[in-house]
Formats: structure tokens, C-alpha cells, sequence
């Protein structure tokens, strides 16, 4: 199975939307609430930031994870050797950020992890009984006031040609959380494994909305949902000198929330985290 656009206002869409989510570990929305003016504006004053701003005042903090992180420290995905070529922000809600790009980040935080609830209500709902009956607590639940949940602002520079040789903009990973939303990036690049081993392009019109699942609820859902692999690749030819803007938030549960019998969601983190190589 493909992975599917669903059109959120459909009755239909919750069901044919966590289909998609088993099926692929993918699903993709449109006519969603979130609004591409204001995923554009923030796009424009992060590249700004990045570029013309001083990010290294931010610089990150390696107890805490807020902040800034420099090309030279961005991280490797796990089973790599080379650096991925991106630089990004780590936005917490009790983290810093720089002021002038507050209100409208902190807005779009707020937005997208009250859309991540229903979502995962929507999951929960469409659960088999006997894949249900394993949520330690309602999913939407779990992430309720939680302080984890992350959203990073990435920015993929322009590739000057000078890159290492085999290093790519996201190198093939998982992502660690319950769910990620990802609003299309303002350039193409990313693409999802199938189950055959094939990489295909997730369709990611202006305005899409990509859910997709991540480590915490394949393990929540003992595998019922797959955290699928996806990356980013290089761009060629013209779309080499642009830059890439992209905005995932990573819903985490609350430190204590138990995801199954060999882990709560604190220490599920912490080992994926070691793992990367930013902890
Ligand atoms: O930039 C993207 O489109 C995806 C980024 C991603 O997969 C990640 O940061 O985990
Ligand atoms: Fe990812």
C-alpha cells in the first residue's frame, strides 16, 4: 500500500488515515487547520535567522537539548558514519528562543500539538481491541502538559560541493517519538522505505500535512504501528543552490508515561539519544 492522502474534513478520513499509518507508517492530510501562510511566514524568519542571524548565541545545550545546533555538531543517524548536512533549533516549550521569533513559534507549537491530540485520538479509535487494550493510558493523554514534546526548525544549506562524499541532508533514520507532524518543506527531498526496500517520494504538495509514526508507538502498539525509515536527499542541478526549510514536531509523552514492560518514555529517550550521539 501507497501511502495516502487523506482529506481531513472527509467523514471518513480518521479510518482511512490510521490504515495508511499501519500500513505504511505514513499518512498525509490536507484541508488540515494548520495554515500554510503562517507555516511560510515561520519558514521566512527562521531562514533569516539562520542565515542572517546570530544562531550560535543559542548554541545548544547538551543537559537540557534546547537551542541551536551547528553543522559541525548536527547529528549522525544511528548505524552511520558521516554527519547529515543540516544545521537546526530545538524549540521546548520551557526552552529558550530567540525573542522575535516567539510569538509566532510558540503559536504554531500550540497548534500543532492540539491537532497531534486528535490525531492520536483518531488512532486510538481506529487501535484493534487487542493492540488498544496495550496503551498503558489514552494516547491523547500521554502527551497531555507534557514538557516533551519537540519541535525542531531545520534548515539544509545550499550545497556548495565541498560536502563529504556520501553525506546527505537526513541519512536514512527512525524518529523516536509517538508521532511526528511535518508540514510540506518548502523543497522536496523526502522519502519514505517501503517494505520492500524501495524509496519512494512522500507526496508533499504545498500545504500537506505528513504524519508519520515513530519508535515510541511501535513499541506502545507492540509493532501494530511501524516506525518506518525516510530521509532526506540531495538536491541537483538547480535546486542545489536553495535552501531547505523543513518543521517537524516530535509528540513526546510525559517523562513517567509508560510506553510498554521494558520502558517509560524517560528511558526510551535517553537510549536512542546516546545512540545519535548528542548525549
Ligand atoms: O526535513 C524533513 O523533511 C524531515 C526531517 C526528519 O525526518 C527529522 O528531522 O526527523
Ligand atoms: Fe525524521
Amino acid at each position: 500500500m501507497q501511502v495516502q492522502v487523506v482529506d481531513y474534513n472527509h467523514p471518513d478520513a480518521p479510518q482511512r488515515f490510521v490504515q495508511s499509518l499501519h500500513e505504511t507508517g505514513f499518512g498525509v492530510l490536507t484541508n488540515h487547520p494548520i495554515q500554510q501562510a503562517f507555516v511560510e511566514t515561520i519558514y521566512q524568519q527562521w531562514y533569516e535567522f539562520f542565515t542572517q542571524g546570530s544562531p550560535q548565541d543559542f548554541a545548544f545545550d547538551p543537559e537540557t537539548q534546547d537551542g541551536y545546533f551547528a553543522p559541525e555538531i548536527s547529528e549522525t543517524a544511528k548505524g552511520h558514519q558521516k554527519k547529515d548536512i543540516k544545521e537546526y533549533y530545538h524549540i521546548y516549550p520551557w526552552g529558550r528562543v530567540p525573542e522575535s521569533l516567539k510569538d509566532n513559534i510558540m503559536k504554531y507549537y500550540q497548534s500543532a500539538s492540539a491537532l497531534a491530540a486528535e490525531l492520536l485520538d483518531w488512532i486510538e479509535k481506529y487501535s484493534p481491541a487487542d493492540v488498544a487494550a496495550k496503551y498503558s493510558e489514552p494516547l491523547s493523554s500521554m502527551i497531555k502538559d507534557t514538557p516533551n514534546t519537540l519541535l525542531r526548525v531545520l534548515h539544509y544549506p545550499p550545497l556548495s560541493g565541498d560536502e563529504e562524499p556520501g553525506a546527505v541532508r537526513a541519512a536514512a533514520h527512525e524518529d523516536i517519538n509517538l508521532i511526528t507532524i511535518l508540514p510540506a518543506a518548502n523543497e522536496p527531498g523526502l522519502q519514505v522505505q517501503q517494505k520492500d526496500g524501495q524509496w519512494l517520494d512522500i507526496p508533499a504538495d504545498f500545504g500537506q500535512l505528513i504524519i508519520n509514526i515513530g519508535d515510541m508507538l511501535q513499541e506502545a502498539s507492540g509493532g501494530y504501528f511501524p516506525s518506518t525509515s525516510h530521509r532526506v536527499i540531495n538536491p541537483s542541478g538547480e535546486n542545489a543552490k536553495k535552501s531547505r526549510i523543513s518543521l517537524p514536531l516530535f509528540l513526546h509523552p510525559r517523562d513517567e508515561v509508560v510506553l510498554s514492560e521494558r520502558h517509560t518514555q524517560k528511558s526510551y529517550l535517553l537510549e536512542r539519544l546516546k545512540e545519535l550521539g548528542v548525549k
